[in-house]
């Protein structure tokens, strides 16, 4: 029954089971040089190219069976998940102390802090968020007023820290926010190399030194907020609540350790978000037309602000019949530009919800998930040996065409209709699914209604391609050149 692979790694054989088909290519390092230089979407095609879409490799220094299917995800993020634990390298588990699903506590069971993260991010109580993620991201953007042109990553960031911040810790933007953000752009730097040694000097370093800092910044916060028992509840409260089985409540440090583990997990995956909209928004000028605003129309609006409301109600009903553009509508709908957006214009957002279906499919923030095999599995006769890693790779169905008609074309409408079961996981799958997901979700389509009916833009310089490394974001951050969209008609 024992046997060895060609790279000399010991498995139990399973009888009816085979290992797929791959290449181990050199001892230790395997593929991995090609996987991190290439990234893994172009990496997993080319061996899906020769070996079909279950695959095995070794990267790292662990035997991996990189999987990419919809229905072998479900099987392994899903209906097997207790025998795929998620995996994370040393030097990430290290990076932040913790991992990003609060899962790793001496004190308190991991489950009992995944439902509470869970029950903060619900639906219902980001009901209530609403208006804070208005306040922000009118703040970011307001910005652009004095700016020729910015750069959409940072202005990005700036939002979805913040979002990200007041959500977990109920913390408005000021200096020391401002400060935690910076310092844990370089966590994520970090956590982005190749070369994750604790040398002075490399990146790794740095963000080992800033992860302690933001750990230690994150105290007087915790501290403040035990005493000050706020109305309006954030992740945080929910997390002090708690109590274990003796009675005993969560230690300090713990809590700054999930918020760290949270930031990690909302913070860069939502501004590369963010910014991937605004560059499929820009590239696709059809599709902009139906979420933005015409300027020369929010200028009639605003003159037929002091008429009957009656008749501007008219206006209203008559425009949003004969006009897709629904951020337009949404905004005439206010009695003054000062007015936020309220949860029944979020969830009157049909058009724009699919434009960020469709830029989560196209960009693929989390392109594959990592597990490590608990046991010897047989997945329809291919052995999945026990404790090699398993890599869910989902932008390659994301991007297949077998699960999506015509994948590389960016195309909203195609979410008119319900994709296919499980070809669409951009927030996981099953036990470990992101309780993020409805966050982002509506500070996207906030986002997105202040961009299209305040600004138009333009990509600055050409092209650059995509950076893989720790997610799949624009290079260079998009530069983009702003304009307010009253003062540019012509
Ligand atoms: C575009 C933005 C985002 C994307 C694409 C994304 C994607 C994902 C994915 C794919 C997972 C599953 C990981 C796995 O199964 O191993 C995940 C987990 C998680 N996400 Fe998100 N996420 C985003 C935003 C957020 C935000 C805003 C938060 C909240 C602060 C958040 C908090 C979490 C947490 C705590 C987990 C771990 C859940 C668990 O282990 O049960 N995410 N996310």
């Amino acid at each position: 029954r024992w046997g060895k692979t060609s790279s000399n790694v010991k498995i139990n054989r399973l009888p009816g089971a085979q290992l797929p088909k791959g290449s181990w290519s050199l001892p230790w390092i395997g593929e991995t040089i090609a996987f991190y230089s290439q990234g893994p979407y172009k990496f997993y095609s080319q061996h899906i190219a020769r070996y079909g879409r279950i695959f095995r490799t070794h990267l790292m220094g662990n035997p991996t069976i990189v999987t990419s299917t919809p229905e072998a995800a479900r099987f392994v993020l899903a209906t097997r998940h207790k025998s795929f634990p998620a995996f994370y390298s040393p030097s990430v588990s290290r990076l932040l102390s913790i991992n990003p699903s609060a899962a790793v506590s001496q004190e308190m069971p991991p489950g009992k802090i995944l439902k509470t993260i869970h029950d903060s991010m619900h639906f219902e109580l980001l009901r209530d968020k609403i208006a804070k993620i208005d306040r922000i991201t009118r703040w970011v953007l307001s910005s652009w007023d004095k700016q020729p042109f910015v750069v959409t990553y940072q202005e990005a960031k700036k939002l979805a820290f913040h979002a990200v911040l007041d959500s977990i810790a109920g913390m408005a933007p000021s200096p020391e926010t401002m400060k935690l953000m910076d310092d844990f752009g370089y966590v994520i730097k970090g956590m982005g190399t190749s070369m994750p040694f604790n040398i002075p000097g490399t990146s790794y370093h740095m963000a080992l030194e800033k992860g302690q800092q933001v750990f230690e910044a994150l105290s007087p916060v915790v501290k403040k907020r035990r005493l000050e028992k706020s109305q309006e509840k954030c992740t945080l409260d929910l997390l002090m609540e708690i109590e274990n089985a003796n009675g005993e409540k969560i230690s300090d440090d713990s809590l700054q350790s999930h918020l760290c583990g949270l930031m990690f997990a909302g913070f860069h995956s939502s501004a590369v978000l963010f910014v991937w909209l605004v560059k499929f928004l820009g590239e696709n000028q059809e599709i902009l037309q139906q979420v933005k605003v015409s300027a020369l129309k929010s200028h009639l609006f605003s003159k037929l602000h002091i008429m009957h409301q009656k008749f501007i109600t008219i206006v209203i009903v008559l425009y949003s019949t004969c006009s897709q553009a629904e951020q337009d509508t949404i905004r005439m709908g206010k009695i003054s530009p000062e007015d936020p957006l309220s949860w029944t214009d979020i969830i009157n957002m049909p058009l724009t919800s699919t434009v960020f279906q469709e830029t989560l499919r196209m960009a693929s923030i989390v392109p594959f998930l990592t597990r490590r095999a608990k046991e010897d599995i047989n997945y329809e006769g291919i052995q999945i040996p026990k404790s090699w890693l398993v890599h869910v790779g989902i932008q390659n169905f994301h991007l297949g065409p077998e699960y999506h008609k015509d994948p590389l074309k960016f195309d909203p409408s195609r979410f008119q209709a319900p994709a296919k079961p499980a070809a669409f996981l951009p927030f996981g799958n099953g036990a470990s699914m992101c309780p993020g997901r409805e966050l982002v979700k509506f500070e996207a389509l906030v986002f997105v209604h202040y961009l299209v009916t305040t600004y138009s833009w333009e990509r600055i310089g050409s092209e650059q391609g995509i950076d893989h490394w720790p997610i799949p974001t624009v290079k260079g951050g998009l530069p983009i050149k702003v304009a307010k969209l009253n003062e540019c008609v012509t």
